[in-house]
């Protein structure tokens, strides 16, 4: 068996999503996700003009050679744009695996581990009242895992707030600049206890209580932090410095027992070693779209698990659902399961790509169709064509400028 096609298509059905689609010289075809979102053609062009080419007439079957072959033939490893590119040629080559083995990609890995993947939501307001309005409207939708941001009183933006109301949380925004966003950490510290204490309170400590903090904070900060929430007893605080210096998590970890989750900017094993190893985190998580495909990612689980650090991987709204339905899969069979974001996604990306999981108070279940089971509508996704859209960035009141 061969590959005699491998195409990329760009499309924006609401945000900007790269697919790959790998064909066989049988007819059977897999598909794969590369987005990276405010750097979309970039691995586009990475796949279109350097990979796809050398994919024509390799066997699909071999999964891990073709990922060496493109992981050490570059010789420049690693990178988000070269791993969301080799990401998603190991996505779509197991998807044609499965559908040759005529099983879901999860009895591939291993079988299931568990009845359901329990996911978490976001939930977002302006101020505490549209916060805990909705929690309460994604309780009774039935997540056990919950996720809360809201506003900060004398901060115009913030991150994790939803632009209007009934918005979901978006953060790229349309046009060729990123929005400027302002940070205060003070003002931060200061109020976000009382959300939790708000919810804790209304609420009860029946739902897994998430927060990210995306990397605002510097590390003795990030420690009073965790130290101040303790009561509340969160599931995890997400991101709560950033990651390049992996000695930081040692200075947070001494402080407090919250905790710590961190890992969607990873794309490789070794930007998480060290904080897997000393046990600087408690949660890594990596998706399957950065860091190397279902490939790397069993690699990078099977290494935490010796350190009982568990999965919880990124699934913002902006990696497509090719990238949620394969998380599925391997959720369903990875020993260590924590917990899987899922903040889900509009009609209009349903339509394109055609996923079929299923959600039931508050666990999922990835298909049981041959391979991903999923599938992506190449003449409905013409319709879409791309919009330049970029993250924003983030100053302090000084006009510094910060992490966002
Ligand atoms: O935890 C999360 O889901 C966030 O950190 C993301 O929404 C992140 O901001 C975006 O994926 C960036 O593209």
């Amino acid at each position: 068996m061969k590959i005699i096609k491998a195409d990329v298509f760009v499309c924006s059905p609401g945000r900007n999503f790269v697919t790959l689609k790998i064909t066989t010289d049988e007819g059977v075809y897999g598909v794969g996700d590369a987005t990276l979102n405010g750097r979309e053609l970039a691995v586009a062009s990475y796949l279109k003009d350097h990979l796809c080419p050398q994919l024509i007439g390799r066997d699909p079957h071999q999964i891990e050679d073709i990922f060496q072959y493109f992981y050490k033939g570059a010789y420049w490893r690693r990178g988000p744009v070269t791993m969301s590119a080799i990401s998603a040629i190991d996505m779509a080559l197991w998807d044609i695996k499965g559908k040759l083995a005529n099983m879901p990609l999860y009895q591939l890995l291993g079988g299931a581990s568990r009845t359901g993947v329990m996911v978490y939501c976001h939930t977002t307001g302006a101020s505490i009242e549209e916060a805990l309005d909705d929690y309460a409207k994604h309780k009774e939708m039935g997540f056990k895992a919950i996720r809360v941001q809201c506003g900060i009183p004398g901060m115009k933006t913030t991150y994790g707030q939803s632009k209007g109301k009934n918005l979901a949380y978006e953060p790229a925004t349309r046009g060729n600049y990123p929005e400027e966003q302002c940070w205060a950490t003070e003002k931060y510290l200061d109020f976000m206890p009382k959300l939790f204490d708000a919810v804790r309170n209304k609420f009860g400590f029946n739902e897994h209580l998430l927060h990210d903090m995306h990397h605002r904070l510097t590390p003795i900060e990030a420690a009073r932090f965790g130290k101040n929430i303790e009561d509340y007893r969160l599931f995890w605080m997400e991101d709560p410095t950033p990651a390049e210096n992996q000695e930081c998590f040692r200075l947070i970890r001494q402080h407090t027992v919250t905790p710590i989750a961190v890992g969607e900017v990873f794309n490789s094993i070794w930007d998480c070693k060290q904080l897997i190893q000393e046990q600087l985190i408690d949660y890594i998580r990596t998706t399957i779209t950065h860091a190397g495909g279902i490939t790397h990612m069993r690699r990078i689980a099977d290494f935490a698990a010796l350190y009982q650090v568990r999965t919880g991987s990124h699934g913002p709204s902006d990696l497509s659902p090719i990238c949620h339905a394969a998380a599925l899969h391997f959720d369903m069979w990875v020993p260590n399961f924590g917990v899987q974001e899922f903040m889900g996604y509009s009609e209009q990306m349903l339509e394109v790509f055609s996923p079929n999981w299923t959600f039931n108070d508050g666990y999922m279940h990835p298909s049981d169709k041959p391979g991903l089971g999923i599938d992506f509508d190449e003449k409905l996704a013409e319709k879409y064509p791309y919009k330049p859209a970029y993250l924003p960035i983030a100053r302090l009141e000084d006009g510094t400028l910060w992490n966002w």
